[in-house]
C-alpha cells in the first residue's frame, strides 16, 4: 500500500483586529518563585505576525516566561513590551484584548458549555453585563467552526476528553481575536489529526504567536524562530533548522537523534533514536545531580 500525505484543510484567513503590527518584545526577563530564579535574562522578540517557538527541557522555565507575557505573573525582573509599550502599563482588560491565551492551567470542572466556555473569549470586548452582541456571536461561531466544535458547542466542558476540552480553550483563544497569541503545548493532548489542524489553522492565522511545544518536528514546521531554553536561559535562537542540530539535542535534550530532510515537507525531522541510554545527567541551575533524564 503506498500511503498518500495527508492534504491540510484549507483555512480562510481571518485578519487579526485592528490591522496594526504587533510586536512582543521580552527583555532580560528574570522569574523568581519563592525567592528561587527558574529564568534569567531571557530577550527575545516576536516581530508581526512572526510564529516564535520556546522549546526546551521539563522545567527549563517555558511556561514562566509565557506566564509574564499574558500576566499570570509579574516578572521579578526585566520587562515585556507590546509594541513598545510595557505590558504592565496596560490595564487587565487592554491587555486581554491584545494578548488571548491558552495556558497550562487548563481549569476544569466548569458547568459551562463549550459554546459559553468560548464565549468568555468576547468578554474584553464587552461592556460590564452587556448582552452577546453580533459581532461576540460571530466571533464565537467562527472560532468553533475553526477548532472543529460546532457540533459539540452544547455540551458541558466538564464533560468533555481532554483534547476536547484543548480545543474549546484554543477556541476561547480565536474568539478573543487578539492579535498576540500566546499558547502553552496547545497540542499535547490532541491525536494527529487534530495537532495537524490546530498546526495549519496557527500557520494561517498569522498572529503573532508564541507557543510552547514539546514535540521538536512540531516546532521545526510551525515555527519561524526558535529559542532553546535550558535552566531558565536562552541557549540558542534562530531558524529551527539552524538551531535543531543533533549536538544541541543531545546537550539540552539528551537525545540521539540525527536531523535529516523530511521526505514530505523538505524541512528538518529530527530522527530519534528511543533506544538510546540518555547522553548525559540532568544538573539543575544549582549544579546538583537531577539523574537522567526521563
Ligand atoms: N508556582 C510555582 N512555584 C514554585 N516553583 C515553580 C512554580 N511554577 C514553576 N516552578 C518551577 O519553575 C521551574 C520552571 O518551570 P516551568 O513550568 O516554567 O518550566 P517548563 O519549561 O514550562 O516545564 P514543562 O516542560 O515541564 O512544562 C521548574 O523548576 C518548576 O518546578
Amino acid at each position: 500500500m503506498t500511503a498518500k500525505p495527508p492534504t491540510p484543510r484549507a483555512v480562510k484567513h481571518v485578519q487579526a483586529p485592528g490591522g496594526h503590527p504587533a510586536r512582543v518584545e521580552i527583555r532580560d526577563l528574570r522569574v523568581a518563585y519563592a525567592g528561587r530564579d527558574v529564568v534569567s535574562g531571557v530577550r527575545l522578540l516576536a516581530r508581526d505576525g512572526e510564529i516564535v517557538g520556546l522549546v526546551g527541557p521539563n522545567g527549563s522555565g517555558k511556561s514562566s516566561v509565557l506566564r509574564c507575557v499574558y500576566r499570570h505573573l509579574r516578572p521579578s525582573g526585566g520587562t515585556v513590551l507590546l509594541d513598545g509599550t510595557e505590558l504592565a502599563a496596560l490595564s487587565p482588560a487592554e491587555s486581554a484584548r491584545r494578548v488571548a491565551a491558552l495556558p497550562q492551567e487548563r481549569g476544569g470542572g466548569s458547568e459551562l458549555s463549550v459554546r459559553d466556555v468560548v464565549a468568555m473569549g468576547r468578554v474584553p470586548h464587552q461592556r460590564a453585563f452587556a448582552a452577546e452582541n453580533t459581532a461576540d456571536r460571530a466571533a464565537v461561531d467562527d472560532a468553533l467552526a475553526r477548532t472543529s466544535l460546532t457540533a459539540l458547542a452544547g455540551r458541558r466542558f466538564d464533560a468533555l476528553s481532554g483534547g476536547e476540552r484543548q480545543r474549546v480553550l484554543l477556541a476561547r483563544a480565536f474568539a478573543q481575536r487578539a492579535r498576540v497569541l500566546v499558547l502553552d503545548e496547545p497540542t499535547n493532548h490532541l491525536d494527529l489529526r487534530h495537532q495537524t489542524e490546530v498546526l495549519a489553522l496557527l500557520r494561517a492565522e498569522r498572529r503573532t504567536t508564541l507557543i510552547c511545544l514539546h514535540d521538536l518536528n512540531a516546532a521545526a514546521a510551525l515555527c519561524d524562530r526558535l529559542h532553546v531554553l535550558h535552566r531558565g536561559a536562552v541557549v540558542a535562537s534562530g531558524a529551527p533548522r539552524e538551531v535543531l542540530t543533533p549536538g544541541l539535542l543531545a546537550e539540552v535534550f539528551g537525545i540521539r537523534a540525527v536531523v535529516v530532510e523530511h521526505p514530505l515537507t523538505g524541512g528538518p525531522l529530527i530522527a530519534m533514536d528511543h533506544t538510546a541510554a540518555p547522553a548525559h545527567r540532568e544538573r539543575g541551575r544549582d549544579g546538583a545531580d537531577r539523574g537522567a533524564p526521563a
